[in-house]
């Protein structure tokens, strides 16, 4: 490993700064026009189009994903941009008649200042899902990644400046708990937007109550990806390594728990085993390369923690779950692992049951539909879910009983801007990504109009 770069953790004073230049520019952007705004995130979006290389190269070093994907990142992040540019303009209310021609008319405001709490897997994408809507609805945000990765966001505040953005309206800091905690405990604070894990956004829900501040939460899962005997087998295959492998498997919405029907336990398996083999690990910056090393030494250890663990309890590794050195001595302290295929794997067991967020999946099989719905069900996690097979019918029965916010037929783990994306149960709440997420970053004003005398009661 080596500095990439160095950064002084901001403290209270620093953010008292931000949420006052905050507060300025929103007083200047809430004031234009939606065209105005679209305007804005257009120009925006196409400046990361234009650097998408040079974005994706700097998430790659900032995260270790490979540059193959880093660039779908670089991808959904300006499409993001676009979609809201769209939308900034149609941001509207509703007239509604009352007795006597008097009315009634809604307004959708924007909140004021947001704050942006990101998690370390997908850097600059989180942080133009985030920044995208709340600009669009014409608020100011302050954004906070994780000190993993406190690099590629800045290329974001650059880009709305150079895009045209008043100073100050998307204002990055950097630091970890405690500044996060001064941004969250903020008064001027008007809402609180966090992708992370569940007990963080335990505490993020129990600072924004004290303000009684709206909260979106992305948190975490252990998603069933379910594949019937009747699916075509080539894309099952394809679906459960896109379910478990992409950025080092650290993606939130991975179907960990495979659940295969008994029939074609043993072809899949043999199948998902071979490509999994074949997955080039190495340096994340080469072309080749689609896995590279995960986030930090401590979280490897967790990852390989799991395993052995899996494999105390009964569980049969068919493939990796092991460190990777690569040749190139250069990368030799790398945090390397090979991506791992549990087979035996019984719904009680830790890796079946916790969130490992490393290239871990696990096989389990199963016998009918009501049999694995109930089983993909018990869990408190909730936010998304997969199915495999021919038959249209039960893919939409069985989504429809998945207590998942995210599902997906026939595919796994594509992120198209213009679907809603977030969570059931203990995954959180709040929506990115798609129309209603609109909604969460403004306020709906209610106007009363009289058009006759007052009745008084006085
Ligand atoms: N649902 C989603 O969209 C989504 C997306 C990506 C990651 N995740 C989840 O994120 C987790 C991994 O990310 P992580 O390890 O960075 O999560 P984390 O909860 O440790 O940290 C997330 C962010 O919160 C900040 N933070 C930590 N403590 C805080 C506090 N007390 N107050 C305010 N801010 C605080 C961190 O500095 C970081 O920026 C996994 O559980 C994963 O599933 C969810
Ligand atoms: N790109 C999908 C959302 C990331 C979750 O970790």
């Amino acid at each position: 490993s080596r500095v990439i770069a160095t950064f002084a953790c901001s403290g209270e004073k620093e953010v008292n700064l931000a949420v006052q230049d905050a507060k300025a520019a929103f007083k200047i952007w809430s004031q234009k026009s939606g065209m105005e705004r679209c305007r804005v995130l257009l120009e925006a979006a196409r400046i990361i189009r234009e650097r998408r290389d040079e974005i994706a190269t700097v998430e790659t070093i900032n995260n270790g994903k490979s540059i193959f994907e880093a660039r779908w990142d670089v991808d959904t992040s300006w499409q993001c941009l676009e979609y809201y540019a769209g939308l900034a303009g149609s941001m509207a209310g509703e007239h509604i008649q009352l007795p006597g021609g008097s009315f009634g008319y809604t307004r959708r405001e924007p909140l004021g200042v947001c704050v942006g709490i990101g998690a370390w897997n997908y850097p600059f994408q989180i942080a133009c899902w985030k920044s995208a809507p709340a600009l669009a609805c014409g608020n100011a945000m302050i954004f906070k990644p994780s000190p993993f990765t406190p690099v590629s966001v800045l290329l974001l505040a650059e880009i709305y400046t150079e895009a045209g953005v008043p100073p100050g309206l998307f204002n990055v800091v950097q630091g970890g708990a405690a500044t996060g905690q001064f941004l969250c405990l903020h008064r001027d604070v008007a809402k609180v937007s966090f992708t992370g894990s569940v007990p963080t956004g335990s505490k993020i829900m129990e600072m924004a109550a004290k303000g009684i501040k709206p909260i979106t939460l992305e948190l975490g899962g252990k998603s069933p990806l379910i594949i019937f005997s009747d699916c075509d087998l080539e894309n099952a295959v394809k679906g459960a390594l896109m379910a478990n492998f992409l950025t080092q498997g650290e993606v939130c919405c991975n179907g960990t728990r495979v659940f295969v029907q008994k029939e074609i336990l043993e072809k899949f398996t043999k199948e998902v085993v071979k490509r999994t083999q074949g997955i080039k690990i190495g340096d994340p910056l080469l072309e080749g390369t689609r896995m590279g090393p995960l986030i930090n030494r401590p979280h490897l250890e967790r990852v390989l923690g799991f395993i052995k663990l899996a494999k105390e309890q009964g569980a049969k590794v068919l493939c990796g779950g092991d460190v990777f050195v690569p040749e190139d001595p250069k990368l030799k302290d790398g945090y390397y692992m090979r991506p791992c295929v549990l087979t035996d794997c019984r719904d009680d067991m830790t890796c079946v049951r916790e969130e490992i967020f490393g290239p871990v999946m696990s096989i389990l099989s199963f016998d009918t539909e009501a049999e694995v719905l109930e089983r993909a069900n018990n869990t408190t996690f909730g936010l998304a879910a997969g199915v495999f097979t021919r038959d249209i019918q039960r893919a939409h029965r069985v989504v429809a009983g998945l207590q998942a916010g995210m599902c997906f037929i026939n595919n796994y783990n594509v992120s198209p801007v213009e679907l809603p994306f977030g969570g059931y149960k203990k995954s959180g709440f709040g929506r990115e990504n798609g129309r209603v997420t609109i909604e969460y970053y403004s306020q709906l004003k209610t106007v009363c109009v009289e058009m006759g005398d007052v009745e008084s009661a006085f």
